[in-house]
């Protein structure tokens, strides 16, 4: 089978204005992520995290390498195509939930739809089920700044999911979120997955890191190590995760 993602030797680095300074924020990442897996990318800060989530996400180029979605190259898209690229093959959650404040949930969620130039009833077709199923069929006509920072997170899931995306991509999606409404994300994104969506979640959370199928960790724009959840209970997985973050921090060799 073929990956459905294909990440080859990514390097990023960084020209400082005027030239006068590099920063190689990726300097060899290479892995692939199959149809139907959940992925936590973790490490420090500044370990490259972002640099590589914008670059799957088509929002920023790699300096080397390759990434392939679904067998096509990334770096093939002609810049007037990527908009559109992104928004029928993949969807974004983001920390900040990213919507816009003068558009009702409905208006949100059915954006990308629109921007597809989507006929209405299709669209509230979609619409239905997924707001039920994220339970804000309630909340659509309100407003974000309505509405609680769990609920705006899962209308912006639901937006991600509208167009039936290849791939999730969510940066912290927990990271303004508080201790239940991350665990209702959480549980979310692993019921969806469980389904059969893919999922690539940056994160800072152990917690977070413990739901996903497997956890890949970057040190200095390399991927370090990574764990398999395998059959291991969440409670194991994060001691695990734990375990590999202390060797990182500490400057410990581990193959990758
Ligand atoms: N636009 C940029 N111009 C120059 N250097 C950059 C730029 N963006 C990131 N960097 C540098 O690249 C390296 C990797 O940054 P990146 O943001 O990818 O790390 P991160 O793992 O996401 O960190 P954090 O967890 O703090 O978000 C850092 O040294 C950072 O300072």
């Amino acid at each position: 089978m073929m990956p459905l993602l294909d990440v080859q030797h990514l390097q990023k680095t960084y020209t400082t204005r005027f030239g006068a300074h590099q920063v190689q924020a990726l300097a060899d990442v290479s892995f692939t992520v199959e149809p139907g897996e959940y992925v936590a990318i973790m490490g420090e800060s500044g370990s490259g995290k972002t640099t590589l989530l914008n670059i799957l996400a088509a929002l920023d180029r790699s300096t080397a390498g390759e990434v392939l979605l679904g067998g096509r190259s990334l770096s093939a898209i002609r810049e007037k195509q990527l908009a559109a690229f992104r928004r029928s093959h993949l969807g974004f959650v983001f920390q900040d939930f990213n919507l816009l404040d003068t558009f009702s949930l409905r208006d949100n969620i059915l954006l990308p739809l629109v921007l597809a130039g989507e006929r209405p009833a299709a669209m509230e077709r979609k619409l239905m089920p997924l707001a039920q199923r994220l339970g804000i069929s309630e909340l659509l006509s309100k407003y974000p700044y309505e509405v609680s920072g769990g609920q705006k997170q899962r209308a912006a899931v639901a937006r991600a999911l509208i167009t039936a995306p290849e791939l999730i991509l969510a940066d912290e999606p927990t990271g303004a979120l508080d201790s239940r409404a991350s665990a209702r994300l959480l549980e979310l994104f692993e019921a969806i997955n469980r389904e059969g969506q893919t999922i690539v979640m940056v994160t800072h959370s152990v917690e977070a890191a413990s739901h996903a199928g497997r956890v890949l960790f970057l040190r200095d724009g390399r991927v370090y190590h990574q764990l398999f959840r395998e059959g291991e209970s969440r409670e194991h997985q994060v001691r695990r995760i734990s375990d590999v973050l202390t060797g990182l921090t500490q400057g410990g060799e581990q193959d990758a």
